[in-house]
């Protein structure tokens, strides 16, 4: 039996180095570079449990396809995380009730056909957001990251409650959602005791969550579908859900505020961080924006999403590739212990994956026809060459929403108008594409570019 751990610092090289209190919150990304430079693609650090970290994409899939399922446990949420979402898919340990929800939303909200059902929604939302751009004059500058915002926010809230709200109900729950999800990125990476430590944030944080459940309650039980098996909606889906280990239960009100807000909370953030990107890099290579608009420029239908857009695709597809969401994929947890690789990953490890490609060259060819990537899997069941959704059992379910909704919403941007960088100066005319970390990795910068409408 092998018992070698992954190499890695002794656990007070590492504290000392990148943890002590006074120290702002460590650019993961530069930190693991080093280590990894160091000591290899596989890495472990002892701090009261084992933390692996592996940047390898081989490793990885060693880990989440080969693993068998050994290696998609979580590890118990963060303080913040367990107050908002305490039983949502994401925190969930590897279970019945973990596959239970995530059936759910795989087959009645995020599957093909039923992404489908959407597309009045999506084509709505899209028109609102173009009629919104036209307010503007011609040749205006524009902040794009919160068009997007909106515009997905309207159609992500209509996927969840299977309703319109007017505009007052919209803007209330879309600030208190950024609020939330201010509190999640701000939350420091290593409290202790935050209801002691920090008492009047948290008591703050508290009442955001009792906020969020008087809002999303009524809305959840208010859905109501012509059909009365199928769900039409994800929050009804939840209403009709029964948990057949414990007696066929229905879901209790803590746990379809936790999956409702989920949805519309982080996955949320997440798209909206990939589509200022891909703007962003539409922005700084027009003759790609050129090739874009050539593919939508005959399409009424915003709402028809990347299948017949191969360039398009392309597009969404090399921007993830050099912008994932995160530099790590969401922390897993070996259930036993495991070997991968040569070394011992014990029961209980924290696993994190690095996914962040260094390589900056932005060209989307290399998913077309003739092209290195053209068979590019993105669930990695073969082999991972790139993993902004993770992979395996854990992987995002909605990556197919996401990529679907970028392809809608950039597509109707660029066959509207012609995105320019904003000033003519020569120094700005350049995109700053610097990078922030916060709960993902964003624009450091918000884009802001120059429209002209076209024809
Ligand atoms: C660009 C947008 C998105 C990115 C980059 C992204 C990325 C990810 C990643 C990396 C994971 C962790 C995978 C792992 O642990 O192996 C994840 C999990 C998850 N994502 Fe996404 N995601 C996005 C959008 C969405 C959307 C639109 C939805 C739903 C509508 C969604 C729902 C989820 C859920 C429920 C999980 C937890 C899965 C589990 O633990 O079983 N995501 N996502």
């Amino acid at each position: 039996r092998n018992n070698k751990l992954p190499p890695g610092p002794p656990a007070i090289v590492f504290i000392a180095k990148f943890l002590l209190p006074w120290r702002p919150v460590p650019d993961i990304g530069s930190m693991l570079r080093g280590l990894h430079g160091r000591y290899g693609p596989i890495i472990s650090i002892w701090l009261l449990r084992t933390f692996v970290f592996v940047a390898d994409h081989d490793l990885t899939h060693s880990f989440l396809i080969k693993g068998g399922g050994n290696f998609d446990d979580r590890p118990p949420p963060n303080a913040i995380m367990k107050l908002f979402f305490p039983q949502g898919i994401g925190v969930s340990p590897y279970g019945a009730y973990w596959r239970l929800v995530r059936r759910n939303i795989t087959m009645q909200v995020l599957h093909p056909s039923r992404i489908r059902l959407f597309a009045p929604a999506r084509q709505r939302a899209c028109d609102a957001m173009v009629a919104s751009i036209r307010g503007n004059d011609a040749d205006a500058i524009i902040t794009v990251r919160p068009l997007l915002a909106r515009c997905l926010f309207e159609l992500i809230v209509e996927m969840s409650i299977g309703a319109r709200l007017p505009r007052e109900a919209l803007d209330e729950m879309q600030a208190m959602n950024q609020e939330i999800f201010q509190a999640m990125a701000e939350f420091p990476v290593f409290s202790v005791f935050p209801a002691l430590t920090m008492r009047k944030r948290w008591a703050r944080y508290v009442a955001l969550r009792e906020r969020q459940s008087e809002v999303l309650l009524p809305l959840i039980r208010a859905t109501r579908c012509a059909d009365d098996d199928a769900p039409c909606c994800y929050a009804n889906s939840l209403l009709k859900l029964r948990v057949a280990d414990e007696g066929g239960r229905p879901l209790t009100d803590a746990e379809m505020v936790s999956l409702c807000s989920e949805f519309m909370i982080v996955t949320m953030d997440a798209s909206v961080s990939m589509m200022e990107w891909i703007m962003a890099e539409l922005v700084s290579h027009p003759e790609a924006q050129d090739k874009v608009y050539e593919e939508v420029r005959g399409k009424t239908d915003a709402s028809e999403g990347e299948d017949d857009l191969p360039y398009l695709r392309a597009v969404i597809l090399e921007s993830l590739r050099l912008h994932p969401g995160a530099h790590l994929i969401l922390p897993h947890g070996a259930q036993s212990d495991g070997e991968v690789g040569g070394y011992m990953v014990p029961k209980g490890a924290m696993i994190n994956f690095f996914v962040a490609d260094p390589a900056r060259e932005f060209r989307p060819e290399r998913f077309l026809d003739g092209g290195a990537d053209v068979d590019m899997d993105i669930t990695g069941s073969r082999e991972i060459k790139m993993a902004p959704f993770g992979a395996g059992r854990r992987m995002c379910p909605g990556y197919m929403v996401a990529m679907h909704h970028a392809a809608c919403l950039v597509g109707t941007l660029v066959r509207e108008f012609k995105w320019l960088p904003p000033a003519q100066a020569e120094e700005a005319t350049i995109v700053d594409m610097t990078e922030e970390q916060a709960s993902f990795i964003v624009m450091k910068h918000r884009l802001r570019a120059r429209i002209i409408p076209r024809n």
